[in-house]
């Protein structure tokens, strides 16, 4: 059966909430603390798992530190039905972000751990898997080099790749060639193409670059006119993963063989129910939560 590879990160989120942020050398109380499986390769392959009708139609490769973070998290894609066996664990921490919620902001900080120590050099099983997979998926929280490779293998081998840019390097550039659909978010546009307008830069990449603009939607090109996929307005409660969300559910449909619109706006969907609840993975929607929604369209056949 044909399959989509995730290549990403896998992370604890550290969640803390507080009142106040303390000052050098202070203690004070918070409020609250949680763990949460995060990372944007594992959130993208468990957004694809819930939009699967097929048990392990995912496979995720990536690695965890020998700690128990990594034991956790390895359960957690086990249990979003993730094909995790070729997952590595390394002698490494792994990685970590530690998120501080205050007066209704993020203030992040990401310790990458063992997602920056994979390396393509120990490889053997996993190019089998890639091979044999219909879409591979890749962000930006492993190492340049890592994707690189892979995107040209992928590429030799007529393997399509979707590449969500996120968060933005400098090399994001070099990766153009090699992938079949690129997704940054606005600020990650900008990054990328500094001096073209987003109108500009699309109608360069038509059908392939892909840029969500938040609550204002998705815009593209068509290779005819340059085009928004307006967003579904939502009661927005928590707007963490919506990317990952979007990136997921496009991921399902473009290997269910939508055409390019169809899939973001199916994508869109998925993405609207998501900033309905908290949490990253906790927001992600199942296909037939997808099907209820008055804006889902038969016609996408995505049994
Ligand atoms: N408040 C919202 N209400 C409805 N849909 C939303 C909202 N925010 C985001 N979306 C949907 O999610 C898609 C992706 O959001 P966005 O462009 O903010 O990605 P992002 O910056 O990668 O997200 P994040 O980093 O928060 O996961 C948007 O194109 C839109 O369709
Ligand atoms: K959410």
């Amino acid at each position: 059966m044909k399959k989509i590879t995730v290549v990403g990160s896998i992370s604890m989120d550290l969640v803390t909430s507080t009142k106040k942020i303390p000052e050098a050398g202070e203690t004070i109380v918070g409020q609250s603390f949680s763990m949460v499986p995060g990372g944007k390769g594992a959130n993208q392959a468990v957004a694809i798992s819930r939009l699967s009708t097929e048990k392990t139609s995912v496979t995720m490769l990536g690695a965890v530190g020998d700690d128990t973070f990594g034991k956790e998290l390895i359960l957690n894609l086990k249990n979003n039905q993730i094909f995790c066996d070729n997952v590595g664990t390394i002698p490494q921490i792994t990685g970590i972000a530690q998120i501080t919620i205050y007066d209704n902001d993020n203030r992040i900080i990401i310790i990458p751990g063992a997602n920056s120590a994979i390396t393509t050099e120990t490889w053997t099983q996993e190019w089998e898997t890639i091979k044999e997979s219909e879409l591979v998926v890749l962000q930006n929280e492993i190492p340049h080099e890592v994707n690189l490779q892979i995107a040209k293998f992928c590429k030799a081998n007529t393997i399509k790749v979707l590449y969500n840019p996120a968060p933005a390097r400098k090399t994001d550039t070099e990766m153009l060639d090699f992938v079949d659909y690129i997704t940054p978010n606005e600020h990650e546009y900008k990054d990328l193409f500094p001096d073209l307008s987003l109108e500009d830069g699309l109608k360069k990449y038509p059908n392939k670059l892909i840029v969500t603009l938040g609550i204002k939607g998705v815009a593209l090109h068509d290779g005819t006119q340059f085009q928004v996929i307006p967003a579904i307005p939502a009661k927005a409660i928590d707007t963490t993963g919506a990317g990952d969300t979007f990136n997921g559910a496009f991921a399902v449909a473009i290997s269910k063989k939508l055409e390019i619109k169809e899939a973001i706006k199916f994508a869109v969907i998925a993405s609207h129910l998501s900033v309905q609840k908290f949490g990253a993975q906790g927001g992600m929607p199942t296909l037939k939560e997808i099907k209820g929604h008055e804006n889902y369209e038969k016609k996408w056949n995505l049994e």
